[in-house]
């Protein structure tokens, strides 16, 4: 599917936890090329509207759409397959495999087994192994930790440990990334390393919808921006016209949404 279509799009999705109603009702698109950025206060729901989208949790009512598919309570595994990914706010690398080696455990996408296929899968799986590692490289080498290849995930830095997280979702070829506060706990530079970056993604086509606290961040690089509290979306429009919003600042001081 292409064209005109959201790349995803929720309708009257929500989640309960018992009485708490943390996403209510959430029905928005996102399109297809955008850095949509999502805001919102601390509680608001934006990562349990993060783990609904990519079947970490199972909504308690509503749907989501993927590309035009129906993917409501999906595996991560399967949206993975599909071009869905998403990043966490806390990465969780496999700290004693080397930085290459968590790229490589990422799984392949599986091509169709024959009985022909199973005598030559050893060869086969060598090329596709050659294959794997050759973009794992490539992949390493763009978001600039090719140096690090062979180091010990847990031994890198918090900032590099983002960017691998980054790089590891980008093996799975997605069409949709969504990161979780990808500016959190990263020293500036590495951050203008993983902005630049994400720009450059971006700009071949890949769409983002990021969480952010920092409204710098998203002034500067998110269009649109939708808002949440208290489960519910509370603004969809630019960047300058949220921080012109009085409603979204009520709602972030805590004085209630209309
Ligand atoms: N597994 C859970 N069980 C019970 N309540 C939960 C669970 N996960 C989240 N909540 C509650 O749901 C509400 C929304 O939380 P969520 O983490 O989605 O908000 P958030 O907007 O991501 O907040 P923050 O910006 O602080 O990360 C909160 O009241 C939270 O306490």
């Amino acid at each position: 599917m292409s064209g005109g279509h959201p790349i995803l799009s929720t309708r009257d999705l929500s989640c309960s936890f018992g009485a708490l109603r943390a996403v209510d009702g959430v029905s928005l698109d996102i399109e297809r090329g955008t850095m949509t950025g999502l805001i919102g206060p601390n509680g608001a729901g934006k990562t349990t509207f993060f783990n609904l989208l990519a079947g970490a949790l199972k909504p308690t009512g509503g749907s989501v759409h993927f590309d035009g598919q129906d993917v409501t309570g999906m595996s991560p595994d399967r949206l993975f397959h599909l071009g869905l990914t998403r990043t966490f706010q806390i990465p969780r690398p496999f700290c004693r495999l080397s930085v290459l080696e968590n790229l490589l455990l990422t799984p392949p996408r599986q091509s169709g087994e024959t009985i022909t296929g199973a005598v030559f899968r050893r060869g086969r799986m060598r090329a596709e192994e050659r294959k794997m590692r050759e973009k794992a490289m490539g992949i390493l080498d763009f978001m600039t930790l090719a140096d690090l290849a062979d180091h010990p995930a847990g031994k890198i830095s918090g900032g590099q440990t983002k960017l691998l997280e980054l790089a590891r979702a980008l093996m799975g070829d997605p069409a949709l990334i969504l990161l979780d506060e990808p500016a959190a706990g990263v020293n500036p530079s590495l951050t203008n390393i993983l902005i630049d970056r994400i720009e450059a993604l971006n700009r071949q086509g890949l769409t983002f919808f990021i969480i952010e606290h920092d409204m710098d961040f998203v002034m500067r690089h998110c269009a649109p921006v939708i808002a949440l509290a208290e489960g519910r979306v509370v603004f969809h429009g630019s960047a300058e016209e949220a921080q012109a919003d009085e409603g979204l600042l009520d709602a972030y001081l805590g004085t209630g949404v209309a």
